[in-house]
């Protein structure tokens, strides 16, 4: 028996891209020699291949393919090129409702979904109460699945693909969506299934999971295969990809080998994974030319460590002459509620004043105690003229911060209790 469960041979997907749609009817009308389309490689000459029993996790950052090798691997999608040799029995969540008859309700779209896997309306009976329990989404199930809310997409079909006994598990991100129990029920079945020793690919974009379930992981980069290898490793590749920090072998860059001195000398925000709707505010009496968020190592990133140093600092240049200005970063999450932040008034740091023409950096240093997750950063100098509070400058959601960790907590940040049994 074969120890390969799935062979990705050098899979290829092109698209091809036409400027205008008038373009394309022509080509299939065969009325054109002219190539009147660009091409674009979703992925180009990917292999890989999975063990049986392994959980391999895939990452890369948004369009570099993950989703596509997916679709081909399930055959949802043919690839231009190469072959995907797959060997048991998939069970696929891939886009939310995919495989799911909008029209049907949640029960007839469960036997609609096993008989396409092949299973008898007898063998589905048998299953039946289990995928109920687990999707647990009530009277609801006897409602047509396009009145669904997203989670509740995301629990019948969780319900439904894990329920059905695959051998080869493939889960597109369907986890990020849904409640934080449900999302614990799954991970726990997730668990129980590599115990079974079956076999579990999945995309994600919370590197936490990826490193706590994961025994390898296939780093995407613009549809190529960058690396594969050991979770933590590739998670650490992964996060100098975030920040363009890794070069690509043969290109003549050095930043690979740069130390926090050299980026120093250079823009830091640039090396940032920034927000391009930046919001500014303020005078700009006092300036924020530029500003990194670190790593206990000094390197700039957007990804941070729960429970590691990192820090954040800014660069202000006056364009007046300020007395006792006050420097501020907050930390919000999506929803914008500030989780945290402080200042120099608040730590107790007299700046004392400012003359006119002067640069400063000044670095905010501490432990990260937030839970794993997507934050954003905001920046901020402000101060008192003439008695009354002025803000020189600010920058709201300035690039978002990704906490990561393995060691989970409930709610947003960590105690970091230590914990005595006797
Ligand atoms: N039908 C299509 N026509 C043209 N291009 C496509 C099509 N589907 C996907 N692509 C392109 O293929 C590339 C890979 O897309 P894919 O969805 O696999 O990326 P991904 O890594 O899953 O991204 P994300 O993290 O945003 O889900 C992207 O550049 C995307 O724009």
């Amino acid at each position: 028996m074969s120890e390969i469960a799935i062979s990705v041979n050098n899979i290829s997907k092109m698209y091809k891209l036409y400027e205008k749609p008038m373009d394309r009817l022509k080509e299939s009308l065969g009325l054109t020699r002219k190539k009147g389309y660009k091409e674009h490689y979703a992925l180009n000459n990917v292999s890989f291949q999975v063990k049986k029993g392994e959980t391999v996790g895939i990452i890369g950052t948004n369009g570099s393919g993950k989703s596509t090798i997916l679709k081909i691997i399930t055959g949802v999608l043919n690839p231009t090129q190469g072959e995907v040799v797959v060997d048991g029995r998939i069970s696929a969540l891939l886009e939310l409702g995919a495989g799911f008859n909008g029209e049907y309700s949640g029960i007839e779209n469960v036997y609609l979904n096993g008989q396409m896997i092949g299973f008898s309306k007898e063998e589905i009976d048998a299953k039946l109460q289990d995928i109920l329990d687990f999707a647990d989404i009530g009277d609801f199930i006897h409602q047509p699945v396009k009145t669904y809310s997203s989670g509740m997409f995301v629990r019948l079909a969780f319900a439904v693909a894990i329920n059905i006994e695959p051998e080869i598990l493939i889960v597109d991100e369907a986890l990020s969506v849904g409640d934080v129990f449900f999302q614990a029920k799954c991970y726990r079945k997730f668990e129980e299934f590599k115990e079974m020793g079956k076999t579990i690919l999945f995309v994600s974009h919370d590197l936490s999971s990826i490193g706590k379930y994961c025994d390898r992981v296939v780093l995407l980069n613009k549809g190529e295969k960058l690396a594969e290898g050991d979770a933590k490793e590739m998670v650490n590749l992964y996060r100098r990809v975030l920040v363009n920090q890794y070069d690509e072998p043969g290109e003549q860059n050095t930043t690979q080998e740069e130390t926090p001195e050299v980026q120093e000398e250079k823009s830091t925000k640039d090396q940032l994974n920034l927000n391009p709707k930046v919001l500014e505010y303020g005078s700009k009496l006092a300036e924020i030319q530029d500003f990194a968020i670190r790593d206990k190592s000094g390197m700039v990133t957007n990804v941070i460590e729960k429970g590691e140093e990192f820090s954040v600092d800014m660069k202000i240049h006056f364009h007046e002459t300020i007395q006792e200005p006050i420097f501020a970063f907050t930390i919000k999450d999506l929803k914008g509620t500030e989780i945290t932040g402080t200042n120099t008034m608040y730590e107790n740091t007299p700046v004392g004043t400012q003359k006119a023409g002067e640069t400063r950096r000044i670095t905010f240093t501490q432990k990260m105690p937030l839970e794993a997750g997507e934050y954003m950063l905001c920046l901020g100098c402000t101060g008192y003229r003439d008695g009354d509070f002025t803000v020189f400058h600010r920058l709201y959601d300035v690039c978002n911060l990704t906490v990561i960790t393995d060691k989970k907590a409930v709610g947003y940040f960590d105690l970091f209790s230590k914990v005595t049994l006797k």
